[in-house]
């Protein structure tokens, strides 16, 4: 389990041209707003409307502690903690299915205690146990400044409902409170990020609930040279490559495995603080952005730089339309964007650490896909690089050419429905 660390050096501009894309997700509109208090302060409103709803749960039941462990789910638990009175408390996360909540107003989050009476905690959920004088976790001592930075149109929007219903009061179980302890800021607009990490010194920690794109918006604005805030990442967007890729052993060792979201809490509480590698991508001269023509000269990414399909397909794929369907949309992007039948026109090359010049991969030919990538994920399920360890710092390339529409979807996964 990993929390991260970047290192990072200054940078000022980000996103290429609409051929190349760093990180998970388009980068197209750059319009200036700021911090918006009245969004803020709705959301608080509603926030508390939340929390007057009771939806931290609570088990009050009289059943014993042997029938009480039996209907317990390990892969939904995220914490114990002694309890005040006698015994323990365990802390675990509810996730409804979001397209049926819409339906009946079921809440996508609920956070359960339950009540053990034993005094004797079964050693299996030992790993679990999170005691007093470790509370909260030396990763999250308020000695440091502590950040909730909150994407709130990450994947399918549900991050204010995370934050509601199961981060804050957890944090707050940890001895953590808003405003006191840490501070909460909502993105209003895709300049958000931008601006909350131009400000920061190096030293917060900072609870991230987003998906690719946040975390690339964050190392590319930071400016100190000499100091590296703490991420500490709670997937809410819509693939999550870095997340999956970093928890891959979490996420897919166990046969019920638990969501992604446990593993984050999980990582929340102990996880260990780790470097996370970054890369630098330059653009030839005239690399403009997308929407905003703002000419780019280079760009720091922590996940993957594409050129060609993939970085088509992130930007085809992030509108309001395909964004409602979650990661599916990439597949149904692809289908439309492979009907055009195009190849792309590039030279790729390589140049091996500790050897000097470049060697030509392939040239003269026209290219469907190329990927340079840190991670092995691009999504949960998709492998893109097997040999790429998590947080081993190698640059793996991924290529092929232009294979028209079948073979590419074939190659890529979305053959038989997505
Ligand atoms: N209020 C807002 N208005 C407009 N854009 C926003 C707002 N809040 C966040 N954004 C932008 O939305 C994007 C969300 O990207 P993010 O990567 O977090 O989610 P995603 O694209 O669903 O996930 P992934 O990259 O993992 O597939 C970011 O680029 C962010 O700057």
């Amino acid at each position: 389990m990993s929390i991260l660390r970047w290192f990072v050096r200054p940078f000022r501009k980000r996103k290429g041209k609409k051929a190349s894309t760093v990180g998970g997700t388009d980068k197209k509109a750059t319009t200036t707003n700021t911090f918006d208090a009245a969004e803020n302060k709705k959301f608080h409103n509603e926030e508390q409307q939340q929390q007057n709803n009771t939806l931290i749960m609570s088990n009050n039941s009289p059943e014993n502690d042997e029938t009480i462990l039996e209907k317990l789910n390990h892969d939904q638990m995220v914490l114990i903690t002694p309890s005040p009175s006698k015994g323990y408390l365990i802390y675990s996360l509810i996730e409804n299915d979001p397209s049926s909540t819409e339906e009946n107003s079921t809440p996508p989050f609920i956070l359960t205690t339950t009540n053990l009476s034993s005094s004797q905690l079964p050693t299996s959920l030992t790993k679990f146990l999170l005691q007093p004088e470790n509370t909260p976790p030396a990763h999250l001592h308020p000695s440091n400044p502590i950040h909730v930075l909150l994407c709130t149109h990450s994947g399918l929007k549900l991050a204010s409902s995370f934050y509601s219903t199961v981060l804050n009061p957890l944090l707050n179980t940890l001895g953590l409170t808003q405003d006191s302890q840490y501070k909460l800021t909502l993105t209003t607009s895709k300049n958000t990020i931008k601006e909350f990490a131009s400000q920061l010194q190096g030293d917060e920690i900072i609870l991230l609930l987003s998906g690719d794109g946040g975390v690339v918006d964050l190392i590319n604005s930071f400016a100190s040279e000499t100091k590296s805030p703490v991420i500490i990442l709670l997937p809410l967007g819509t693939a999550n490559a870095l997340f999956h890729s970093l928890h891959k052993d979490e996420e897919q060792s166990q046969s019920q495995s638990p969501s992604s979201l446990v593993v984050a809490l999980r990582t929340l509480i102990k996880g260990q603080v780790r470097k996370l590698p970054t890369f630098r991508v330059v653009f030839s001269a005239g690399s403009k952005f997308v929407e905003t023509e703002e000419e780019v000269k280079s760009l720091k990414g922590a996940i993957v730089a594409s050129y060609g399909f993939h970085a088509s397909l992130v930007y085809e794929s992030d509108t309001d339309h395909y964004r409602k369907f979650g990661a599916k949309r990439f597949g149904m992007a692809a289908g439309e964007l492979l009907k055009l039948n195009h190849g792309y026109d590039c030279v790729v090359s390589i140049r091996t650490k500790g050897k000097e010049g470049f060697r030509v991969v392939r040239e003269g030919e026209k290219f469907g896909y190329v990927l340079v990538t840190l991670v092995s994920n691009l999504e949960k399920t998709f492998t893109i690089s097997p040999e790429s360890r998590r947080l081993d710092g190698r640059l793996r390339l991924v290529y092929f050419g232009d294979l028209g529409e079948e073979r590419t979807m074939e190659g890529l996964g979305w053959v038989g429905g997505y």
